[in-house]
């Protein structure tokens, strides 16, 4: 078995953290950028292999883009390889295979995009045959699926020739993430009117123009740094992680408001962010519409605290790289926990139900955030976690970083 064995540290944790950037600011700019002709500079680009898979399909004439189980590089890649007309397949691993995707390709098709299915209607893999502007400019899209569509469009809407408004229906989900690509092409020169009441948001025709961009470093992977710091046992324990803006692009800079009542203070430096230990408050209700990716963090960290924790809004967790639900549920069991769906599709809970003695290993489903959610448990108790190989999706640097303030062994 390819595992990793990690044991708890002996006395208080103290370490300085180089965060890696972040993969959802990368893959922005970097498809922005391309829509400039490459003139830009691209500072601090993820080393994540979401992102690293974005920069050599963007510069790759093989006429198949191989995505992996890139979402952001599935979802950008199609609209701009559909409104550049390049003759594009696209596909990825069989999971990729299993998101979907038909939401995007309709909206492709009504401004004039040729794409074809190349195995089931909705999903990869897809060929991209041409574009032609039909004149439309105005389209409404599905808001409760995947905003990743959404900034999709949003990025190739000023190439248009009358651009695009959008009308979002149903709840939006990930809305910072649509935030984050407006304000992003805000910095390469289109500015964009957004109405957050009647959820329409206008994009006009402009040439975007070629800057410099510095890539953030990555709020997601942060969130693993406050599970470490809420879970450590010696209360002088403290970590600083570097890289990180008070005002963030990303909306799951909220893992500093979620991790408070769960004891983590965070400090704000020239440099980054200062987590403390404060005392906890004994339960925890949070709604993750806008931030899906922190709910495995928070989930583990709670049930391992034994804080009860509501979660609503995490429907998008089941079309993630993983059913996160389903894993969530298969291996919180192995610290005795439960997380349990209270109202169909809407409102879960984890509970802790009884203690646990034996060392658990995790399974981690293909998916980065299964590794990196449930690693800090070795905060309390050695755990095995298996496939660390996985974090190199968003944090590949993730288990150096780790063994800064666990002992670490990999196995296998
Ligand atoms: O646009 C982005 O960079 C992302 C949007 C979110 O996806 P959804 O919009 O599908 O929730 C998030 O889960 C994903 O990790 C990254
Ligand atoms: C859901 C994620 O990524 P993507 O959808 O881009 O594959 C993630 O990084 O947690």
């Amino acid at each position: 078995m390819n595992a990793v064995r990690l044991t708890p540290p002996a006395g208080p944790i103290r370490a300085t953290i180089p965060l890696a950037s972040s993969k959802s600011e990368s893959n922005r700019a970097l498809i922005i950028n391309a829509l400039t002709g490459f003139r830009g500079t691209l500072h601090n680009v993820s080393a994540a292999r979401d992102s690293q898979t974005m920069i050599r399909l963007l510069k790759s004439e093989d006429p198949v883009a191989d995505v992996l189980d890139a979402g952001t590089t599935m979802r950008f890649l199609t609209a701009y390889f559909a409104v550049t007309g390049q003759h594009k397949t696209l596909t990825g691993t069989p999971r990729m295979c299993e998101r979907p995707i038909g939401i995007l390709v309709d909206a492709l098709r009504t401004l004039g995009a040729d794409i074809q299915y190349l195995k089931n209607e909705g999903f990869p893999p897809l060929k991209t045959n041409g574009f032609t502007a039909d004149g439309t400019n105005r389209l409404a899209i599905r808001g409760d699926v995947s905003s990743q569509y959404i900034s999709a469009l949003l990025m190739i809407a000023p190439t248009l020739p009358d651009g695009l408004t959008l009308e979002l229906t149903g709840e939006v989900g990930s809305r910072p993430y649509i935030e984050m690509t407006l304000r992003q092409m805000e910095h390469f020169g289109v500015t964009s009117v957004a109405d957050w009441t009647a959820k329409t948001i206008t994009v006009p025709p402009t040439p975007y123009t070629a800057t410099d961009y510095a890539v953030e470093s990555d709020w997601s992977g942060a969130s693993y740094w406050f599970s470490m710091v809420a879970l450590a046992e010696d209360e002088s324990s403290e970590i600083e992680l570097l890289g990180l803006k008070e005002n963030s692009l990303q909306g799951d800079s909220a893992i500093v408001q979620i991790m408070r009542p769960l004891g983590v203070e965070s400090t704000f430096t020239d440099q980054g962010v200062k987590l403390t230990k404060i005392p906890a408050q004994t339960s925890l209700a949070w709604d993750f519409t806008d931030c899906p990716d922190l709910a495995q963090t928070v989930a583990v960290c709670c049930a391992v605290k034994n804080i009860p924790l509501t979660l609503t809004g995490i429907e998008s967790l089941k079309i993630k790289e993983t059913d996160r639900v389903l894993a969530l549920q298969t291996e919180l069991k192995k610290v005795g926990a439960e997380l349990v769906e209270v109202e169909k599709n809407t409102r879960y809970e984890v509970r802790q139900l009884a203690e646990i003695t034996e060392i658990p290993t995790f399974a981690t489903y293909d998916d980065h955030r299964m590794a990196m959610a449930f690693a800090p448990i070795a905060m309390r108790r050695e755990v095995v976690i298996e496939e660390p190989g996985v974090v190199a999706k968003s944090y590949p640097s993730f288990w150096d970083d780790m063994a800064k303030v666990t002992g670490i062994q990999f196995v296998g």
